[in-house]
């Protein structure tokens, strides 16, 4: 979208301030560039969230960290006082399904980057409990889903089991058909077999959406299926007989969330509980299937959980790009050293090896932020072209596989990348990095689950990197095309460095883009060799497998969601109605991602002989330090085009007035008790022995 058209009024003016020095270097207009980054729509959706919880002051963010019970009290007061706020008008849900959950996501985000553990209770209570109900429930079913919707009955997604998480296959949970009652009875077998780390079940769920494997009277098992349980009582939130339900107890962080186990005793439920989208049971208690393979019915219903994870890579790369834009205007306002030992010292902005620390990460958060973008946009359409299809899922096998490969390697690659950005910016703003008021703890303690729910990252990226190798031993089937180069890939492999420079700029997209494909090849027929030579070793598939992840496929899984990132904004940047005033900006933004991507997979360049000579090292190195050092005056404005709100930021030294001693000072004056004795100060003295 050109962006020379566009309304900027919208987006409030930056206080002036310390700041400027480096803002009044940008040769773009930063809002400008936050508009290519989000849709006009998509920003007023966040800023208007971002005035409802501002002005709210159930949403005021404590100074102290509060006791996780009344954490946990908070975030459930703000789940019901988000159905009493203008945040969801009612024509929202007459939008196009695409429409609606744009809307939606833009809603989730703006919480997000205020209320971590608000966000996620709505996305667990209502998003994914609605989204799970409508792939796998029926008509009879969707009473719930209102009442999920208008915050009547609090909800939960019960899979994860004591002993058994990744491996869903394994759940243990039952549920045997009586047909004299009608009803199905929920066992627990053991404590291993407990329902645990259920968000929103430790306390408040009134029911939960639960995985358990279904019996008929027959003893015949059909496999998973999902389940409504009644769990308390909506009035009085008492646990109704026969369910052992409790809180696991204070976690690293997202502790408004009131994670929770629960054990099941002979607990009847009428069998119209049974999600019967894909597999029903008779009143008589005959099993009936829509899907003949069992696998395909899991599969049906797990398909369901990607909005959750495309959640998940928005949130993550809205809190990358809060870290970085804390550790890019702490690192223009803090000086250190200078060229003479009573001289002006040195803003740290300014020392390529700061540069080369944080750089990348802002360029990482504008790359991704287009690439989830994007990849939400396939999804939705997806999506609703399945719904309008009365074949649906069978038609669109190929498009889902695709999409839940990239889904699989790109939910990791946020998450890590999101990360790691908070370590590097909490250590790049030194000690006052290290101060809660920084936010940088808050960031990295509710960021860090994201790596393992909704699909540990090492798990997910094995789909990820087991869908690449079936294009690589089969034929490609790949129709969103993220997938077609394998098609190239004798060519691609008879090519390197020197024949792709000698076609292709080393400043360009299209160098970075045919490099990636080189790697992507070589990495897969890597993989692909290996795992075929152990099993004619005779080595079982799985160890085969395993063997083949280091080294491997795991970096095939990583360097493939970076190249759909890199080509995705290639594909945005090169389009043809694109701001020219923001053209040398994104470009470069590219290049810093690009190559410091790059330079992470030189061993396997060197490996797969792309360039024994090193010149490839070298120069990407180069241009590594290069770049950063082009984006230097620009860092501040990048990063104003991507902050959220000081509000949500919430950070004593991110903040945007740039005020950074002002705004400590402040800080360390008023933080409850500073100045104060302490009130155990007698327990502390040592009476004097003698008289002084
Ligand atoms: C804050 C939070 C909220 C949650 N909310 C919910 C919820 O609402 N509902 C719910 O049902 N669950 C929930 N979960 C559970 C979550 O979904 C699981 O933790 C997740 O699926 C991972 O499973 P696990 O913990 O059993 O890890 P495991 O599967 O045991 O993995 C442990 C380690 O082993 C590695 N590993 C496993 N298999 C392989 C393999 N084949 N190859 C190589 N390495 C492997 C993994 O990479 C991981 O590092 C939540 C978890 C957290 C932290």
């Amino acid at each position: 979208m050109s962006t020379e058209t566009v309304d900027t009024s919208f987006i409030p003016d930056l206080p002036k301030g310390p700041l400027c020095e480096y803002r009044d270097r940008a040769k773009f207009d930063w809002k400008r560039l936050r508009l290519f980054f989000e849709e006009e729509k998509v920003l007023r959706i966040k800023y208007k969230i971002w005035k409802i919880l501002e002005s709210d002051p159930l949403f005021a963010k404590p100074k102290q960290t509060l006791p996780t019970d009344q954490q946990k009290r908070i975030a459930a007061m703000q789940m019901n006082r988000m159905a009493h706020l203008d945040i969801a008008p009612s024509d929202v849900y007459n939008l196009s399904f695409q429409e609606k959950t744009r809307y939606l996501m833009s809603v989730n985000e703006a919480i997000h980057s205020v209320c971590p553990s608000l966000s996620v209770k709505i996305a667990l209570g209502v998003g994914l409990f609605n989204n799970a109900l409508l792939a796998m429930g029926t008509e009879r079913h969707m009473k719930y889903y209102k009442a999920a919707w208008n915050r009547e009955i609090v909800t939960a997604l019960a899979i994860t089991e004591v002993a058994h998480g990744s491996n869903t296959k394994c759940i243990r949970t039952t549920a045997t058909y009586d047909p004299k009652t009608q009803e199905f009875i929920i066992n627990t077998p053991d404590f291993e077999a407990a329902k645990c780390w259920v968000g929103n079940l430790g306390k408040t769920a009134t029911i939960a959406l639960t995985f358990a494997i279904l019996y008929t009277s027959d003893g015949v098992n059909h496999g998973l299926h999902g389940f409504l349980v009644p769990i308390r009582d909506p009035q009085t939130l008492k646990p109704y007989p026969g369910v052992l339900v409790g809180d696991i107890g204070e976690k690293i962080g997202l502790n408004g969330i009131d994670n929770g186990f629960v054990m099941f005793t002979n607990y009847r439920i009428p069998r119209e509980n049974l999600l019967n989208r894909t597999g029903d049971v008779t009143p008589d208690g005959s099993y009936v299937s829509v899907f003949t393979e069992p696998s395909k019915i899991l599969g049906a219903a797990l398909e369901s959980f990607s909005a959750g994870r495309l959640g998940i890579m928005q949130e993550s790369v809205n809190t990358l790009s809060s870290a970085a834009v804390i550790a890019v205007r702490y690192a223009a306002l803090r000086k250190q050293f200078g060229y003479e030992m009573d001289g002006p010292e040195v803003s740290i902005i300014e020392y390529p090896l700061q540069q080369w620390r944080v750089f990348p990460y802002l360029a990482a958060a504008c790359v991704l932020k287009i690439s989830v973008y994007e990849l939400t946009n396939t999804y939705l359409a997806t999506v609703e072209k399945s719904q309008a299809d009365s074949n649906g899922f069978e038609m669109l096998t190929q498009i889902v596989s695709e999409i839940h490969a990239v889904i699989s390697s790109s939910k990791p690659l946020m998450t890590w990348t999101a990360r790691d950005a908070i370590q590097e910016a909490r250590e790049a703003c030194g000690g006052h990095g290290y101060l809660k008021a920084s936010n940088l703890g808050e960031l990295r303690n509710n960021h860090d689950p994201s790596c393992t729910y909704e699909g540990d990252n090492n798990v997910l990226g094995q789909q990820a990197s087991n869908w690449l190798l079936r294009q690589w031993e089969g034929t490609v089937e790949s129709p969103v095309g993220t997938a077609k180069f394998i098609q190239r890939r004798d060519r691609i492999l008879a090519l390197n460095y020197s024949d792709i420079i000698a076609r292709f700029p080393l400043d360009s997209m299209d160098f970075v883009i045919h490099s990636y494909e080189w790697l992507l090849c070589f990495l897969l027929k890597k993989t692909s060799s290996a795992m075929k030579h152990a099993i004619s070793q005779g080595h079982h598939k799985f160890d085969a497998r395993n063997n083949a992840q280091v080294y491997g496929a795991r970096d095939l899984s990583r360097a493939y969601a970076e190249y759909y990132a890199l080509y995705n904004y290639q594909k945005r940047v090169e389009a043809p109605n694109l701001d020219p005033k923001l053209k040398d900006i994104l470009n470069l933004l590219f290049l810093v991602y690009a190559y410091w991507c790059l330079d992470k997979h030189m061993t396997t360049f060197y490996e797969g002989g792309f360039d024994l000579s090193l010149k490839f090292v070298k120069e990407v190195r180069a241009r590594l330090l290069q770049k950063c050092r082009e984006l230097k005056d620009s860092a501040v404005s990048v990063a104003d085009a991507i902050a959220p709100p000081d509000f949500a930021l919430n950070s004593v030294i991110g903040r945007s007035d740039g005020l950074l001693y002002q705004n400590l000072q402040m800080e360390f004056m008023t933080n409850p008790g500073a100045l104060e004795r302490p009130s155990w100060w007698k327990d502390v003295i040592t009476p004097p022995k003698s008289k002084l």
